[in-house]
């Protein structure tokens, strides 16, 4: 058999394909417009079965998992095409934000501003904040809540906090305050986290029994500790362990902080890097109350809940994949009380303003139960 001749016999049933699947597509138009006379809603479940039945029913055994997975697909990009027709036609987006929003504004990313920050001087998110603003001004907040409150109330521009972790996941409390609030993510930092042994001049790493940290870091330097045999109590934060230390008169005790927290309570660093993975990244985002998207936006992140039956991830993941959008985080959440729903958090790359982006947000609303749209903003390193 010459290759040659059965790709081209390849090449005909393609050709035939592609016609036929771009006729199936023009019926979209159709079908939308008849449905905004209707009132019906894009997503006809029960068609939708029956399509597959017969699909299946037609097919040869042996390849009927492929064409059900075939014609999902092909209905998944027609209730798409449809999603975008209607949201045209009436110039209003069924997406969580208007379409107006979804623009990126023309000022570029402030390097002033205010700025709330959860914890004390030396920590972690005050480490972002100078990263992530060349000159804020900031304020700091016992609880995550106390950050949005401040941002709420006008006191600061802005929020930064911490949002996931290359080790521990998520951080659930600030993506629920981010929906409780309706505020918007505006940029993000991914932040390499080095923690240090941290204890007061003079003072010898042999003689330390007792470190103290927050308990994240207690986990991600776990098998150093064990080393050095020491025992570990946690307290609110990193910063606060190496004020701790530099405050105490003992001479056997240390802080597992940052390096900059060092300079700031008056301690030596008696060892770097000591954590277990090197490969310790804690993500910061910059929240605000309004929804603004500044130049430059290509990540875009959603909490989504679904039914709790098969195929519904499938069907959310096939619009990503239908529109060519990369995914660069999924992670699945539990609901507590609530075992008929799924909640998952998404970011994906997709430059804010553009049609791929506003196709997916506003056809989401059919295979979701809930879509939380967070924002639209650039990370930076
Ligand atoms: C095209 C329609 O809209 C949707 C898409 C379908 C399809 O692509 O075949 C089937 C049912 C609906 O969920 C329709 O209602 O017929």
């Amino acid at each position: 058999m010459d290759l040659a001749d059965v790709r081209n016999r390849i090449d005909e049933v393609d050709h035939k394909l592609l016609d036929l699947f771009c006729q199936r597509m023009e019926l979209a138009a159709e079908v939308a417009e008849s449905k905004i006379g209707s009132g019906k809603a894009v997503f006809d479940p029960a068609r939708e079965r029956e399509k597959l039945l017969d699909v299946a029913r037609r097919s040869p055994e042996r390849l009927q998992p492929q064409a059900v997975a075939l014609f999902s697909l092909l209905m998944s990009m027609n209730k798409a095409e449809q999603q975008r027709i209607i949201a045209r036609g009436t110039g209003e987006s069924r997406s969580a934000r208007a379409h107006a929003s979804l623009k990126p504004v023309s000022e570029p990313f402030p390097a002033t501003a205010s700025v709330a920050c959860q914890g004390v001087e030396g920590a972690y998110s005050q480490i972002a904040a100078c990263k992530l603003f060349r000159v804020p001004g900031i304020t700091f907040l016992n609880t995550f809540e106390g950050v949005f409150r401040a941002v709420h109330e006008g006191l600061c521009d802005f929020g930064v906090l911490p949002i996931e972790n290359s080790t521990a996941g998520s951080v659930n409390a600030v993506y629920d305050l981010l929906a409780e609030y309706s505020f918007s993510i505006v940029r993000s930092l991914r932040l390499k986290i080095d923690h240090n042994l941290l204890a007061r001049p003079g003072v010898q790493r042999e003689n330390i029994h007792e470190v103290y940290s927050h308990e994240q870091a207690i986990a991600q330097c776990s098998d150093y500790l064990e080393k050095l045999g020491v025992t570990a109590h946690e307290l609110k934060n990193t910063a606060q362990a190496a004020e701790f230390v530099s405050r105490s008169p003992r001479n056997d005790i240390a802080a597992l902080s940052s390096r900059d927290c060092a300079a700031l309570y008056g301690l030596d660093v008696l060892e770097s890097n000591v954590q277990d993975s090197d490969n310790n990244y804690t993500r910061f985002i910059v929240v605000s109350a309004e929804p603004q998207i500044f130049p430059g936006a290509t990540r875009t992140s959603l909490m989504l809940t679904m039914k709790h039956e098969p195929g519904s991830l499938y069907r959310v993941l096939e619009r990503f994949y239908a529109l060519d959008i990369n995914l660069v985080k999924l992670e699945s959440r539990p609901i507590p009380g609530r075992d008929f729903e799924f909640m998952f958090y998404f970011d994906i790359e997709s430059p804010a303003g553009t049609e791929p982006l506003d196709t997916l947000l506003d056809s989401l609303d059919d295979v979701c139960e809930s879509v939380k749209y967070f924002g639209s903003y650039t990370e930076v390193l």
